[in-house]
This record gives C-alpha cells, structure tokens and sequence, in this order.
C-alpha cells in the first residue's frame, strides 16, 4: 500500500540480498523507519519486541527468519534450533507455527548444501501467497460493505469499527478486516471506520489510523469504551476485525477488547464479522476460551504510555501510581456464536465447523 507516492510491503529483501527488511512499526505513527534482520535471533527479536506484529506478518517473518538462519548455517541442526527459537517469539498467532512448519516441511527433505535458496524462495512464497489471499478476502469483504450501502439506500456512508490494527501493516499487504475497506473504498463506496484506539499499545490510534490516512480513508479515532455507546445510537453499521487464531468450531482469537465489542454489537443487532486467512485457523482447535494461549505482556506497557512531545521527541510517561501493580492479556476469545461471518479468501462463512469446511474441505483429519 502507498505511503506518500511510494508502495510499501511490510517486509521484503532488496534483490539478491540476504537481508530481510521491515517496517518499525514501534516508531510509527512518528517516524518512519526501516529495519534490516540480519539473523534468525534479530526476526525473533522483532516479533517479540513487536517491530512486525499482526498474525500474517507475525508468520512471514518467521519464515523468513528461517531464510536468515539458513543463510548462515543450513545444517539440520540449525534449522531445527532456529524453528525453536522463533516459535516461541509470541504465542497467540498460530500463523507464526503455520508458517514455521510449511518451512521446515519444505527445507527438510532438501540437502543442506541446497537450503538457502530454497529457504528464501520459500518465504518469498508465503509472502506473495499472503498479499494474494489478502486481497482476495478484501474483495469478498467488500461486498458486504457494497450490500450495507445499498441498504441505506446510497445516501450514507457505511460506518465501520474496527479494533486494533488487522490493516496492511499486519499483513505483508492489503491487511485482513482493513482490506475490505480499502477494496469497497477504491470501488466507490463511501465507507467511514471507528478506530479503537486499542489500549495498551495503541495499535488502533497509531496504525489503523495512519494507513487510513494514507490511503484517504475516511476516519475517526475513538475510546475503546465507546462502541457500545456508538452501536446503541446507530452508529455503526458493521464491526470487522482481524483475528490471530481462529478455532474450527469457529471462536476467535484477538486483541483484547474484540470480545466486548461483539457483546455489544450482539446487544443491538450491529453484524460482527472476522476476516482471516486460511493460515489463521487452527484445525486442531475446537474450543477457543479453554485452548488458545493467552499472551501476557509486560505489566510496563499498562503501566506507560508513549508518544510525540510537542517538541517532536517521542517520550514515555507513566500514568500509574508507583506501586500500583497492572496486568496486561494481550488478547481475548469471542466465542462463535457472538460472531455472524468469517470473510475467507475463498468467501464469507458461519462462524462454525460446518461453515470453515464449506469452504475448506478436507481439513476433517486435523481434528
Ligand atoms: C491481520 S492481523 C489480525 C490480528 O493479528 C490483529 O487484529 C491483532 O490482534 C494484532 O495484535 P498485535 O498484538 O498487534 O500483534
């Protein structure tokens, strides 16, 4: 997607370089800033620290985190240790072992001396794959989009919230709730998003809202404790949001909050949607809320805030009492019935087994 006049992925290597380049998201909306992964330590750094974050592009840097341990020693036994490492980086997005298993399954059958190449090409696939499928399920989004303008008769825009940032800079491009959006916007239809600022990280105020910017895409920034208000008055006429992990019973895994958002948009008859891609179900999953592990980050990232001074400096303040202890799941589980489609780049379906295999048979054996 365009930032200014150029066109940004989130992650990409220059040529025939080995390095991997990413957008810093942890500087953005303040700075732009790209880093370069020299190594599979440096790709799970980044993941963890949250440099990348969201579950697609949480999983094309593992890949290519792989590609970057290859590149420096493509013994079995690199391979097996740098797989170890990345997987541990963050623990909810079950992309990140989708795509860590697709990479050894490929590289391991292939001789050491035959390995690096192969890696690269390999994680080139998945990123490709990812801009593909995400731009696939944007199209079929955005005809849910289409259909509630038509609905208003085509004299409003189509008011969308939105929760935390699940837009191209999840992604690799295109983004996954976001990529309705942008599709139904580049079509024509008038579309205006509420986005959550998304407490602790912000990730709403400060991505969602500057790749909405930056595409034009009208917007407005609110409290995560106003959507109930704003559904009440009928406000919003579509919540979608992205997912990390999605159970084949149909739960959904995502940033901490979404789950209220559904309570509230089941309250008063606002549709719910998810869109993902397939690399985000976990087939071997059935129950959300007792299966999916919960990260837990630092208790510093409740307890501070960061931001822009007035002077153009970015600074952190504390907005706790000292010894107030402070807790911080990342993410939360909207169990299937609170949500009324999966927007699948193979199209839209119920939040349920039979749905997810509707569109994605054979997946029957995975249970
Ligand atoms: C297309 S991304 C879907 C999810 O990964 C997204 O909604 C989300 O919760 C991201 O959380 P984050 O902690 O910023 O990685």
């Amino acid at each position: 997607m365009k930032i200014g006049d150029s066109a940004f992925r989130t992650i990409w290597c220059d040529g025939d370089s080995r390095v991997v380049n990413v957008i810093d998201q942890t500087v953005l909306p303040h700075r732009f800033a790209i880093k370069t992964l020299h190594s599979a330590t440096d790709a799970a750094l980044a993941i963890r620290d949250m440099t990348v974050r969201g579950a697609p592009l949480i999983g094309a840097a593992g890949a290519y985190g792989l590609a970057l341990a290859m590149n420096q020693d493509p013994s079995d036994a690199h391979l097996q240790s740098a797989f170890d490492q990345l997987l541990v980086a963050r623990p909810t997005a079950v992309n990140l072992r989708w795509a860590l298993e697709r990479m050894r399954g490929h590289l391991g059958p292939i001789a050491p001396d035959r390995r690096r190449n192969a890696a690269y090409a390999e994680a080139a696939a998945i990123a490709d794959e990812d801009v593909a499928v995400c731009s696939a399920l944007g199209q079929h989004g955005a005809e849910l989009i289409a259909a509630a303008w038509r609905r208003t008769g085509r004299s409003q825009p189509v008011n969308v919230l939105t929760h935390c940032n699940a837009g191209w800079l999840a992604t690799v491009d295109w983004g996954t709730a976001l990529a309705p959006v942008y599709k139904a916007h580049r079509a024509g239809v008038p579309v205006h998003v509420w986005v959550d600022e998304t407490r602790p990280r912000n990730q709403g105020a400060s991505l969602t809202a500057y790749e909405l910017g930056s595409e034009g895409v009208p917007h407005t920034v609110v409290v995560d404790n106003v959507g109930g208000h704003l559904m009440q008055h009928g406000m919003v006429d579509l919540c979608i949001v992205g997912t990390d992990r999605t159970t084949r019973t149909g739960d959904v895994c995502n940033k901490v909050g979404t789950y209220l958002k559904a309570l509230a948009a089941h309250d008063n008859g606002v549709p719910f949607y998810v869109a993902l891609p397939a690399s985000t179900i976990d087939w071997r999953m059935r129950d959300g809320v007792k299966e999916i592990p919960i990260e837990e980050r630092e208790a510093t990232e409740v307890t501070h805030m960061s931001g822009e001074t007035a002077e153009g400096d970015i600074a952190t303040i504390r907005v706790t009492p000292k010894n107030s202890p402070a807790l911080n799941y990342g993410f939360d589980v909207t169990p299937a019935r609170l949500v009324t489609g999966l927007i699948t780049e193979r199209g839209v379906c119920a939040a349920s087994e039979a749905g997810l295999l509707s569109l994605f048979p054979g997946e029957e054996r995975a249970a």
